[in-house]
């Protein structure tokens, strides 16, 4: 298995009160495959995906991704990893404002190992005619397209994206999962998305459903949906 999740658990402390957010969660996802987490609020699932992409710390279990033992690494080596094979989407985009949407790209190519070409990324989500605007001058779709795009120049072997659509109306996100689906087939990108939306669940192979830091449900999905076809 390409992503593979054993038995993690976390908890917070804040002062001398404990909150355990994850409580043994066992996932797998396969190279060039499509996850979907979906769960009520505060279930734990942004704390998971931290922990796959190396912003957090599991307190145990094994978190394996492409073979490299993250759960393991130190943290320099932790941000290394984050930097050779993460990309992450979050809601609200995060882009840098006072750079252009070439440059908001540039700065992450510019720390990868073997980027992809910045213009090809930025033509592949649409967006290379606007390239000399700044964000506060993009509509929010488009302000995801980029930080799509951000992600995706440094080529990662792992997509992971918070509620990418969690801020847009329905057209302009079934945009954006018509483009992180087509990411996944031209660059093989292995993706895991976080949704409150169940119906973004047919364009999964592998489907999660948490609460309350546990995985209630695990489906594997025959057949996946085309985003254009999914409908809420
Ligand atoms: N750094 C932290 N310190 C203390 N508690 C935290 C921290 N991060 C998250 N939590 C708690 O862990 C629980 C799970 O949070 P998490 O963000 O993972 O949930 P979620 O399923 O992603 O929720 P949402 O859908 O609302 O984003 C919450 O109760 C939250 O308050």
């Amino acid at each position: 298995m390409f992503v593979h999740l054993d038995n993690v658990k976390k908890s917070y402390e804040t002062g001398e009160v404990s909150t355990t957010v994850l409580k043994g969660v066992g996932m797998e996802l396969d190279k060039g495959e499509v996850g979907v987490i979906l769960g009520p609020s505060g279930s734990g699932k942004s704390t998971l995906l931290n922990i796959l992409g190396g912003i957090d710390r599991a307190n145990s279990g094994k978190v394996t991704v492409g073979g490299i033992d993250v759960t393991g690494l130190d943290d320099n080596q932790l941000v290394e990893y984050r930097r050779e094979h993460v990309g992450f989407i979050f809601q609200f985009y995060n882009l840098i404002p006072n750079l252009t949407v070439g440059e908001n790209v540039e700065i992450v190519s510019n720390i990868s190992k073997s980027p992809l070409e910045i213009d090809k990324v930025l033509k592949a989500v649409g967006m290379l005619d606007k390239k000399s605007r700044f964000p506060r001058e993009l509509s929010g779709g488009e302000q995801q397209r980029v930080s799509i795009a951000r992600a995706v120049v440094k080529n990662p072997n792992l997509l992971l994206c918070d509620e990418p659509t969690g801020a847009l109306d329905f057209n302009t996100s079934r945009d954006i999962l018509k483009l992180l689906q087509q990411i996944n087939k031209d660059y093989g990108t292995t993706i895991l998305m976080i949704t409150h939306n169940t119906a973004i669940s047919a364009m999964a192979n592998r489907v999660y459903k948490v609460r309350s830091g546990e995985v209630i449900e695990k489906n594997v999905n025959e057949t996946v949906v085309p985003a254009e076809r999914i409908e809420w």
